[in-house]
């Protein structure tokens, strides 16, 4: 039987046994919102929401039979009203918490007649809870404490969730749980979970943060490869980290095993600082402590923990150097860290170079501009800084991409850059490589001198704008990587997550900061950031961000704020494509820059074998889909790119129906819900992700082997990005594209296109495409084909913008006119 065979059988046997546990509870909870509030759930209250009514009934089914809660009681019911009263994506806290022993947990401490924190902590003492930091009897595997889920919780007897491991703090004095503590400066041991945003990722044993990386080890039912999981799926095991999107089964141990790394693990920046949707607007206690936090170590709310902590004098390892007296004292290197931010030579969740990388080098290079520096060829020191070397051997990374060679010269003599470059081909590093490597030689510039009552603001030196959330963390994590023991600090600013929470990450200090431009104007809005000591403005897939309608908080935020102007700072632009109304952006933002193009601007990688089925009907597309994943014996993960947010709902529903394990992403889904769905598609619990252009561009998956274009886009260049999800970093990949009727105006362009990237035609395309040149569209009646450079048909596609296509964090915009 084939390998797919026995995935199936796997997973039938997943659906049947723990539907409504497992991966399939990371589909969308569209409709679902607001349902069944604050009723039952052992007094819950106003924090339970009945997600088991929601539009997906039979998942919803499942989820009720299996649970023993009151109908409509809120699963978070255990103890009032907490932060998941606005919450959904958080279910998992509330299970937890609902588990938890006699109403234990945090949430209960809400309730507790306006009890400070400090005082919960007490009371924790007998329930099992947070404040609770030494206090072993909460370690009843079904209460686990938020740093010590599940698996672990055997071995952290004692631990509770900020703070797992006897946490000898020099500097507790100013840290605790919301931790404006300085994370830098904070133990590796010290697991604050205000702190734990960024500590999870950088510090070993921090709380819960530091879960997911070992999950394989922890029985997460989350295995190390995509293979593996699908058998544990076969043997019925419980799934995990998707669980916490729903609300169906709060039920049982399983539960409790659950849940925790697809919180941590997909949310890095927001961790469980930024717990889930914020998007419901409203900040919970525990979110706001900034000035609690000040108050730490004098007035001892919250900072009970404080009393209870030894301090050590010991050495602090938390991944984070410093900038002292003009040299960098770079921080001590950590086992734990490393494997967090770079992964192993062969773990599957980590971007491995593929057979082809090689074949990069035969791309022809372009450069346009006055006296362009020539290339490297190698990372050497310099132009590169020792320290970034280091980190890049980390990576191991041991050439650089072609774009990378140009890049680092440029950006680092202080020119302007646009780039171009395929899909995959390392442009990320193309412009942080040379940023940290200069910053790295220069230190950090001093802040400027702020107007009274600005003490709190910060002045980042760098700032990369993302079109989308995921890409935005994506890019963040990047920077971790690069930034690791350095002096350098990087934040990520969102939409959907918490904003007080990436605020206070923020005001913990911010050389690089990373942000999609709706949330970023809405934090200048707040005046916690100025503009005025930008050195870098990066502007990552700067085309895509104006075709969502960008464009005024992009102006905003370069021209209408204290960034300094072109020719004081280095503006970059990096995309696989660029279209016609990018021109105009870089006219105005970059000063005598190079345009840089690796292969043409536009192009596919031949590293990606493309197929076009001819569809006569749109009903034939879910039968032919079926067949070819049923048919598909890799062992990769598949991702289907349809065009409307609906649709994703609806494919995924139809792929799950056939017991196809599934999960989607769209601008419906509520931020903890994507990151969740990418969690568990990443992690290979969901192998086969159904998304929008929401995950069209610069997402780094690795092990993405086939990408299924279900709905055509209608502009080519989209095409160009999505089935550039595989292929990447010299690997092989598949993308599989229905055509219909409907598309035949892509037929010229995209007959271009594939013999291009040296791809089979078929003769069908041909005849439709001579047919279409013969008859070209109405003008304005179609937009496919973009234009761009060499790109053929079409016109600027700025502001149209389809009802149902996804927005991501377009923020206040009424703000600003352009
Ligand atoms: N020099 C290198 N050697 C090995 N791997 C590399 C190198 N540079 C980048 N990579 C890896 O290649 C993968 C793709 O890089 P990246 O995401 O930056 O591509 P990209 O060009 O930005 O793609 P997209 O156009 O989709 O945004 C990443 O996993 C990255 O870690």
């Amino acid at each position: 039987m084939s390998e797919w065979n026995n995935q199936q059988r796997g997973w039938e046997q997943q659906q049947q046994s723990s539907r409504g546990d497992g991966w399939d509870n990371t589909r969308s909870n569209r409709g679902r919102r607001g349902r069944g509030r604050g009723r039952g759930g052992g007094g819950g209250g106003e924090s339970g929401e009945d997600r088991s009514h929601g539009a997906h009934n039979k998942w919803n089914e499942f989820a009720q039979s299996n649970s023993t809660r009151p109908r409509g009681g809120g699963y978070r019911g255990g103890g009032g009203r907490g932060y998941h009263s606005n919450n959904r994506g958080g279910a998992t806290w509330g299970r937890n918490n609902r588990q938890s022993s006699g109403g234990s947990g945090w949430r209960q401490q809400d309730t507790s007649s306006g009890s400070t924190w400090g005082q919960q902590s007490q009371s924790q003492q007998q329930s099992g809870g947070w404040g609770n930091n030494n206090n072993s009897q909460s370690n009843d595997n079904t209460s686990s404490t938020w740093g010590a889920p599940a698996p672990s919780q055997t071995a952290n007897t004692g631990n509770n969730w900020g703070n797992k491991t006897g946490n000898t703090n020099a500097d507790i004095a100013s840290s605790g749980w919301g931790s404006n503590a300085d994370t830098a400066t904070s133990t590796g041991g010290d697991n604050r979970w205000g702190s734990s945003n960024n500590d999870a990722q950088t510090t070993g044993d921090n709380g819960w943060g530091s879960k997911p990386v070992d999950n394989a080890s922890k029985g997460w039912g989350a295995p190390t490869t995509p293979a593996e999981n699908k058998r544990e799926l076969n043997a019925g095991g419980h799934s995990g980290w998707d669980t916490p999107t729903s609300s169906t089964s709060d039920t049982g141990a399983t539960n409790n095993d659950q849940s925790w790394g697809a919180a941590t693990n997909n949310t890095e920046a927001s961790g469980w600082d930024a717990p889930a949707d914020s998007s419901a607007g409203s900040v919970s206690e525990w979110d706001k402590p900034v000035k609690d936090v000040n108050s730490f170590g004098v007035s001892g709310s919250w900072g009970n923990m404080q009393l209870t902590e030894p301090k050590s004098s010991g050495p602090k390892n938390d991944g984070k150097g410093q900038w002292k007296d003009g040299v960098h004292v770079l921080g001590p290197r950590d086992e734990k860290t490393e494997l967090k931010l770079f992964g192993t030579a062969d773990d599957t969740e980590t971007q491995h170079t593929g057979i082809n990388f090689d074949k990069y080098e035969n791309i022809p290079v372009e450069t346009k501009g006055d006296n362009v520096p020539p290339c490297v060829e190698k990372f050497t020191s310099p132009p590169i800084d020792e320290h970034l070397l280091e980190n890049i051997k980390l990576a191991r990374y041991t050439t650089p991409t072609p774009v990378q060679k140009y890049s680092i010269p440029i950006v680092t003599v202080g020119r302007d850059l646009m780039a171009c470059a395929q899909t995959g081909s390392g442009k990320t590093a193309g412009f942080l490589f040379p940023i940290l490597s200069n910053l790295y030689f220069k230190g950090p510039k001093p802040t400027p001198k702020g107007r009274p009552g600005d003490y709190r603001k910060q002045y980042p030196e760098v700032l990369i704008l993302a079109p989308t959330r995921e890409l935005a963390l994506q890019i963040y994590q990047e920077a971790k990587k690069f930034t690791y023991r350095s002096f350098v600090r990087p934040c990520v600013a969102y939409g959907g997550a918490d904003i007080s929470v990436q605020l206070r990450l923020i005001d913990r200090g911010c050389h690089i900061l990373v942000a999609t431009p709706g949330r970023l104007v809405d934090i200048l809005e707040r005046r916690r950031l100025s503009l005025a000591n930008i050195q870098y403005l990066v502007l990552d897939e700067a085309d895509r961000m104006l075709d969502m309608g960008f464009h005024p908080q992009i102006r905003r935020i370069v021209d209408a704020e204290d960034m300094p102007g072109p020719g004081k700072r280095q503006t970059l632009m990096f995309s696989a494509t660029f279209a016609a109304d990018i021109q105009m952006l870089a006219r105005d933002f970059l000063k005598d820059y190079v345009f840089l193009t690796v292969g043409r601007v536009g192009a596919t990688s031949e590293n990606i074998t493309q197929t076009l089925q001819l569809i006569e009907n749109d009903n034939d597309k879910r039968p032919k889909l079926l067949e070819i994943l049923k048919a598909d014996q890799d062992k990769g993960l598949t991702l289907i790119f349809v065009e409307t947010k609906r649709m994703a709902d609806s494919v995924c529903d139809f792929l799950r129906d056939n017991r196809l394990p599934s999960t989607a992403i769209h601008g419906d889904r509520v931020q903890s819900e994507r990151e969740e769905a990418l969690q568990a598609f990443k992690s290979g619990h969901a192998p086969i992700m159904v998304a929008t252009a929401v995950a069209a561009r610069g997402l780094d998956i690795p092990n993405v082997t086939h990408v299924i274009s279900f709905d055509l886009p209608s502009d080519l260049d989209d095409y160009v990005h999505r089935i550039g999800r595989t292929g990447r970093a010299g690997n092989t990949g598949r993308a599989t594209a229905f055509f219909t009727r409907s598309n035949r105006y892509l037929a010229p362009s995209m007959l271009k296109l594939l013999k291009e990237a040296k791809q089979q035609v078929p003769s069908w395309l041909e005849t439709m495409a001579e047919e279409v040149e013969a008859n070209p569209p109405p003008p304005g009646g179609f937009h496919g084909g973009r234009g761009g450079r060499g790109r053929d048909g079409g016109g600027p596609r700025r502001n149209r913008r389809r009802c149902d296509s996804d927005d991501d964090d377009i923020g206040p915009r009424a703000s600003y006119a352009v």
